[in-house]
């Protein structure tokens, strides 16, 4: 399922937030969202689920206005694992990550055995089992994280929107997360600040800075030196990788 953004822009009081950004995500890549603090990255993801209607323009998934679809629809369409979590469930993982399977649910009607084995089979892909049982706030950040993971692989849903996913993650668990979700072939689209895991599992990179979309395009024509330099700041090398395309290499700063 595609997702567009059309002419998006989001003002709160007297600021820009977001400039009329226009953005076509096809169906079955990974896009990631680069940008400093502050740029809009989360905020353009919101506008796709919901969270922060825009103050023009419009989101499409599937050719549908996410606006015009009931929270259930929506909720098929676009799954969402966001960048703070609520601790204050008093449910257990394995609860939390049954959560996705709400929208394909009928009333409040048990769990089927279905929804049951789904639910237990992301339990074990993301490594979650042996804390599942434990309530949810008990459970450490980026237990946590294998969790609402679980619960967005179960939901199923053709569209997965991922706003900063790594925030809590060891290096494996990055590596491990950014695999899992981009390996099932539905439409990733993650907020991410590391620009070598952007190059290590994104198709296509989009880069907000101020409001503005200043760059989309395949992840390694995009990140390249001069453009990270320019809207991040920081000096880099690029590297090529024997695996194909680059990775950046990072000098310390000197201007402190
Ligand atoms: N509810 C709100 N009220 C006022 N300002 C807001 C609100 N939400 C976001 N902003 C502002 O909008 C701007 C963009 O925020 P956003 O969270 O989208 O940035 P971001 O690129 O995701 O940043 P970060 O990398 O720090 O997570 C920021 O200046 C932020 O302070």
């Amino acid at each position: 399922m595609n997702l567009e953004f059309k002419n998006i822009t989001v003002d709160m009081g007297q600021r820009r937030i977001l400039d009329n950004v226009s953005l076509r995500v096809e169906p079955g890549t990974v896009t990631g969202f680069i940008g400093p603090n502050g740029s809009g990255k989360s905020t353009l993801l919101k506008t796709a689920y919901r969270v922060q209607p825009p103050t023009q323009g419009a989101v499409f998934a599937g050719g549908k206005d996410v606006a015009s679809l009931s929270s259930v629809e929506a909720a098929r369409r676009i799954a969402v694992m966001a960048q703070e979590i609520s601790s204050d469930f008093p449910l257990t993982g394995r609860e939390v990550a049954m959560l996705g399977r709400v929208p394909h649910q009928r009333g409040f009607g048990a769990d089927s055995p279905r929804d049951i084995e789904i639910v237990e089979t992301a339990l074990v892909e993301v490594g979650a089992q042996k804390f599942a049982d434990r309530t949810f706030s008990s459970l450490s950040g980026g237990e946590k994280q294998r969790i609402l993971l679980a619960r967005v692989l179960a939901q199923e849903s053709p569209v997965l929107i991922l706003d900063e996913p790594t925030n809590h993650a060891d290096l494996g668990f990055q590596h491990e997360l950014l695999h899992l979700v981009t390996a099932r072939g539905g439409t990733t689209l993650a907020a991410l600040h590391d620009v070598n895991l952007a190059l290590a599992y994104c198709d296509r990179v989009a880069v907000l800075q101020a409001g503005k979309l200043v760059a989309h395009g395949s992840a390694t024509s995009v990140l390249v030196p001069d453009l990270v330099d320019e809207v991040l700041g920081v000096e880099s090398v690029a590297l090529d990788d024997p695996r194909g395309g680059h990775t950046l290499s990072f000098r310390r700063h000197t201007h402190l």
